[in-house]
């Protein structure tokens, strides 16, 4: 049995657990955060986006070491800060890197000891040995030499598919996004200091335009993009599920139903499962806990132009992309 074990119990890592712990429990070796074994537990239990967990959660402490009891499954909770100092155990082979604190390669890497060939970071990195969007560029995973992996981030993996479900269709000339986001933990509750100064303003009082770390992560999993493909997030007072708007100028002339049956054909045929399309009127709470990785609101799809369009795409930043982690890590735990 090859075994996953998984670093910060965030927003994301929290949701993972939960996926694993349901769907894949002997696979789930250990968990480190450093907040405290009662806390970890509480917010494990109990969401105040996705309501309470569905499998038995417990906490136990048995000679000074930690454990959480996912339905039949006990798993140590460790509790350090540097990645190289974490007792994963022994049949450690891949850690999924979900704190937010280890983005950049050689950070990730301090992971890779003992029986732990892989890590998979759950953000985008500069410089992570791969960037996978497993339907993009998932053939080119080699697990030889990508050792530290980076899953790109929720917006990627919604706007990846809405990017080459154009191509395919009508070939991409020129393209831009914003991201209409949620607030994460990245921004402050109420004004306090960050190194982003729109960040550091209260999160739940102002629409706050800011950067997004998608694009990066896009160039690197599409080399073929427009070089000029760029955006913005609009960060926006809500918890959960966020709106790609992507324009784009195309190389043939489209119109409406043009454009529809293209993203209608990809949900039905190669996409099925990871492109899905939004019910008429959809507002973002109705996208709350859907795992595709992109819902396609085809009303909202305009031409503004003859090869210029504009399409929309809800994806819950949060279920969404834990369950796209939680696909690769299973499909990478399986061939190391
Ligand atoms: N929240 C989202 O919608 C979302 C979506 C996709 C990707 N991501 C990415 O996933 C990562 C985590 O995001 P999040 O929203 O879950 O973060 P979060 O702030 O909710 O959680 C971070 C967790 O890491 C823990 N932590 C802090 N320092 C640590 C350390 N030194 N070692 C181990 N754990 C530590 C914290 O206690 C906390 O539980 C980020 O890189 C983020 O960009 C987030």
């Amino acid at each position: 049995m090859k075994h996953i074990a998984l670093n910060g119990l965030g927003r994301i890592g929290r949701l993972a657990v939960r996926r694993l712990g349901a769907g894949a429990p002997e696979c789930l070796c250990a968990v480190n955060d450093p907040a405290p074994l009662d806390q970890v537990v509480h917010l494990l239990r109990r969401d105040s986006v996705h309501g309470p967990s569905a499998l038995p959660i417990e906490g136990q402490t048995e000679s000074g070491q930690d454990y959480l009891i996912l339905g039949e499954r006990r798993v140590p909770l460790y509790h350090a800060l540097d990645p190289a100092l974490i007792p994963f155990p022994d049949e450690t082979r891949l850690v999924v890197e979900a704190s937010g604190r280890f983005t950049h390669r050689a950070d990730a890497a301090r992971h890779l000891k003992a029986g732990v060939s892989h890590v998979v970071i759950s953000a985008p990195s500069p410089d992570a040995d791969l960037t996978v969007i497993a339907p993009v560029n998932g053939a080119e995973l080699d697990l030889a030499r990508h050792r530290v992996i980076s899953n790109a981030s929720c917006t990627a993996h919604a706007t990846a598919p809405m990017l080459k479900i154009l191509e395919d269709a009508f070939g991409l000339d020129q393209a831009g996004m914003s991201t209409v986001h949620v607030v994460t933990n990245d921004q402050r509750l109420l004004d306090l200091p960050h190194k982003d100064r729109r960040r550091s303003r209260a999160a739940f009082q102002s629409i706050i335009p800011t950067t997004s770390s998608a694009f990066g992560a896009l160039h690197r999993v599409m080399p073929t993009l427009p070089t000029g493909f760029g955006g913005a997030a609009i960060r926006v007072p809500s918890l959960s599920v966020n709106l790609v708007d992507l324009v784009a100028t195309l190389r043939r002339d489209v119109d409406v139903a043009s454009l529809r049956a293209a993203f209608e054909s990809a949900a039905r045929g190669p996409w099925k499962g990871l492109v899905a399309l939004a019910e008429p009127h959809t507002v973002s709470c109705d996208i709350t806990g859907r795992t595709e990785s992109v819902v396609m609101d085809l009303d909202l799809t305009m031409t503004l132009g003859k090869r210029f369009v504009k399409v929309f795409g809800w994806h819950d930043n949060e279920t969404g992309y834990a369950a796209r982690l939680c696909d690769l890590v299973m499909d990478l735990v399986g061939r190391i």
